[in-house]
């Protein structure tokens, strides 16, 4: 892992709510973040994704995700995580455009990496994972959504959620389009992705990108009823389970993981791409105005 400098509103929360074990809160700071590590009800563990404005995986974001999801996991205590967001534009707004634009290719290769490697972790982690999706996430802002077990979004015109990369000119990872074709199947994949389409909460249920819509303000405790559910099944057999249908789709990426990184590398630094990028950044902050 780089060493990384602290930053200013970039985090990860574990929300303490009144946790039965009566357990103390333990808080400690870690680099860039700061955990709050404690219990809100049994051995589910709500971590709200915190990196202003709209959740960009940064290279120092996703390290900071990986780190904590590996301390999660490798706490024997938590059996769940409720992943949403804390910030209020979006659930994520995918790659950070700042991290592929205008750098050098030792620089995003170690980005690409860095990205496969989030998504190898929670694609097999053996917590069940719930995303409690309260904002848009659209691209590789479904990194998270789509290796979660269980996807439920709000009920809000805004929370738009696909992978609607032809529609920035450029094609989906195969590793994002795998478990897409895993959830909803091949030919509403096929559609989909080709027209880059952006599903609005109840297009999304209805193809199944998403397993459950429910107003906004109620996302977390439908979360949590959830994921009750899912810990009601012993871990063991439903981890053998998980592992089982999910093991073949990581193994492409564990395979071919080195040719993909080559892959993006060598788009990414191509002047075109570099110049369509600048445009989007540029047209993303005029919108703004
Ligand atoms: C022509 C484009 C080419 C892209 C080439 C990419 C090549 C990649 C290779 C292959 C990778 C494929 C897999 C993954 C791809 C991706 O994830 S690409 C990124 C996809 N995401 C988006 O396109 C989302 C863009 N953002 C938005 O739509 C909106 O910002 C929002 C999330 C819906 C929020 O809207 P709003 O509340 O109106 O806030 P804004 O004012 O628009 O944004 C606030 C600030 O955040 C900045 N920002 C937004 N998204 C990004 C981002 N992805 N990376 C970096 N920064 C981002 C935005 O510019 C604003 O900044 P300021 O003006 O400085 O405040």
């Amino acid at each position: 892992m780089p060493h990384l400098p602290p930053a200013q509103g970039l985090g990860f929360r574990m929300r303490p709510s009144g946790g039965k074990s009566g357990r103390p809160a333990a808080r400690s700071v870690h680099g860039v973040s700061e955990v709050s590590a404690s219990w809100w009800w049994w051995s589910q563990a709500p971590l709200q994704l915190k990196n202003l404005p709209v959740n960009s995986f940064s290279l120092e974001f996703l390290t900071e995700l990986i780190i904590n999801l590996e301390k999660l996991e490798n706490d024997k205590t938590f059996r769940g995580i409720i992943i949403t967001s804390d910030c209020p534009k979006a659930f994520s707004a995918g790659v950070d455009l700042r991290e592929i634009c205008g750098k050098n290719p030792a620089h995003y290769t170690e980005y690409w990496k860095v990205l496969q490697d989030l998504w190898l972790r929670l694609y097999l982690s053996n917590l069940v994972l719930i995303s409690a999706i309260n904002g848009p996430c659209a691209a590789g802002g479904c990194l998270i959504p789509l290796t979660s077990d269980y996807r439920i979004l709000a009920d809000n015109p805004k929370c738009l959620i696909g992978l609607n990369e032809t529609r920035l000119g450029i094609s989906a990872p195969f590793w994002f389009k795998d478990p897409l074709v895993n959830i909803i199947g091949h030919r509403a994949s096929e559609h989909a992705l080709q027209l880059g389409l952006l599903f609005p909460p109840a297009e999304a249920l209805q193809v199944g990108i998403v397993d459950k819509v429910v107003p906004k303000d109620q996302v977390q405790s439908t979360a949590l009823s959830v994921m009750t559910q899912w810990l009601a099944i012993p871990d063991h057999a439903r981890q053998l389970t998980k592992n089982m249908i999910r093991k073949p789709t990581a193994d492409l990426l564990v395979k071919h993981r080195d040719t993909d990184i080559q892959n993006f590398v060598s788009f990414i630094s191509r002047d075109s791409i570099q110049k369509s990028l600048q445009m989007y950044l540029a047209k993303l902050k005029q919108n703004k105005d």
